[in-house]
């Protein structure tokens, strides 16, 4: 394997558990894989050596929560919510009608072309979600086109009962012959627990078969309003509990309490329920901000991601989250850039391959046209993405 040296980065920002940050630094690429990481002025020989021209560097994102395989426009559903209606998850079948007219070629290209998107804005691990197709061959259709272009699927059947059928069959439906059809193409299965999409018992029986069906488990839930769905998903150990706008102190306590046999300090233990904040959803549907800082601070640990879907949040900028998640929600820099590498990482269950700089894990790195972190939040709007590194290649952007 040959050995590549990025130097002459003015810092880099580890993401680490002690979330260090070296000035004037550089990382040594063995292959795939980060060897060594430090000061310039010491770092070893190498066979190819590349100068990042005093850029800052950090992981490249890891975005936990996507909805990227549809088609259709829903531009005046946002135009109309802009003008004071309320978002609501019939929106769902608009896209759905949509999707399913759609070919397989076109749906890949579309697929390829938000993944294109998302990497140039320096997202290097993406997961999506199937849930537009809400019928078996096309749950599986998304599932298996997803699964040849993202890094991770979820299966979301239950986002939405068709207008055509009775809840508890289409239930009875996403826990068999659905799930067994998509079963080889995804690693999670997640439920849209929420008023006007699935009950707490329909939401109890999609967990209860997905989990027989050995998938890891997410929810949607506490979106629109306060509801069940972050007690279910801790009660069930989901990976994550994704848009948390609407919690309670019970809530939080019960998040927190999955966290207990967690060792912060060195990322290690049993780790809990994830409670994954989604900003840009929250602006786009004019709902609360979810509240990071306080989840933060009761100790639960939580990811940033775009939830890019046409309907509440179209858009992949991960900086975009991070800076909004700085300015509006109270986190510090270091805490939402780790939200939004790490955090991730530990919501689709894949810390120990990416996430953070350090020795041993993947070269997903991303260099930005700007001397320091800080500059993500302090220059909002700014695309400040420069070259991105993925698995210790040069993926997008130019040197
Ligand atoms: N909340 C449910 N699902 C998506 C929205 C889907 C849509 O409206 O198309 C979300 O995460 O916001
Ligand atoms: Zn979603």
């Amino acid at each position: 394997m040959s050995t590549t040296l990025i130097t002459n980065l003015s810092e880099i920002f580890t993401a680490d558990a002690t979330q260090t940050v070296i000035k004037d630094a550089a990382i040594l690429i063995d292959g795939e894989k980060i060897v060594w990481i430090g000061e310039a002025a010491e770092a070893p020989e190498a066979d190819e050596t590349i100068d990042a021209g005093h850029r800052a560097a950090l992981p490249g994102w890891v975005d936990s929560h996507t909805h990227l395989v549809f088609a259709g426009d829903r531009s005046q559903e946002f135009v109309a919510r802009m003008a004071g209606q309320d978002y609501a998850a019939g929106g769902i079948a608009v896209t759905t009608a949509a999707t399913r007219a759609a070919s397989d070629y076109d749906l890949t290209r579309l697929l390829l072309g938000r993944a294109a998107e998302a990497l140039a804005g320096g997202t290097t691990y993406l997961e999506t979600k199937t849930g537009y197709g809400l019928g078996v061959e096309e749950e599986a259709r998304h599932a298996r086109i997803a699964s040849t272009v993202v890094d991770q699927v979820t299966f979301l059947g239950a986002h939405l009962v068709p207008a055509d059928m009775d809840a508890q069959d289409y239930t009875d439906l996403v826990c068999g012959e659905m799930l067994e059809r998509v079963r080889p193409y995804v690693q999670f299965a997640d439920v849209f627990c929420e008023r006007g999409a699935f009950s707490e018992a329909q939401s109890r029986q999609v967990l209860t078969a997905s989990r027989d069906a050995g998938l890891g488990l997410r929810v949607h839930g506490n979106q629109l309003g306060p509801g069940p769905g972050v007690q279910l998903a801790v009660e069930f150990g989901a990976a994550s509990v994704d848009h948390v706008n609407y919690l309670d102190e019970a809530d939080v306590t019960a998040l927190a309490g999955s966290w207990k046999n967690w060792d912060a300090g060195s990322r290690s233990g049993t780790a809990g329920t994830v409670a994954t904040c989604l900003p840009a959803c929250d602006l786009s549907t004019r709902q609360p901000l979810a509240p990071g800082r306080e989840l933060l601070d009761a100790g639960v640990q939580i990811a940033l991601a775009s939830n890019c879907n046409p309907g509440t949040s179209y858009t992949s900028s991960m900086a975009f989250c991070v800076a909004t998640a700085v300015l509006q929600m109270h986190l510090g820099i270091e805490e939402a850039i780790v939200a939004a590498t790490y955090g991730g990482a530990l919501a689709l269950g894949v810390q120990d391959l990416v996430g953070s700089l350090e020795v041993g894990k993947r070269a997903d790195i991303q260099l930005l046209n700007a001397p320091s972190v800080a500059h993500l939040a302090y220059r909002p709007g700014m695309n400040l993405t420069g070259p991105v590194f993925r698995a210790g290649t040069l993926a997008a952007g130019r040197l």
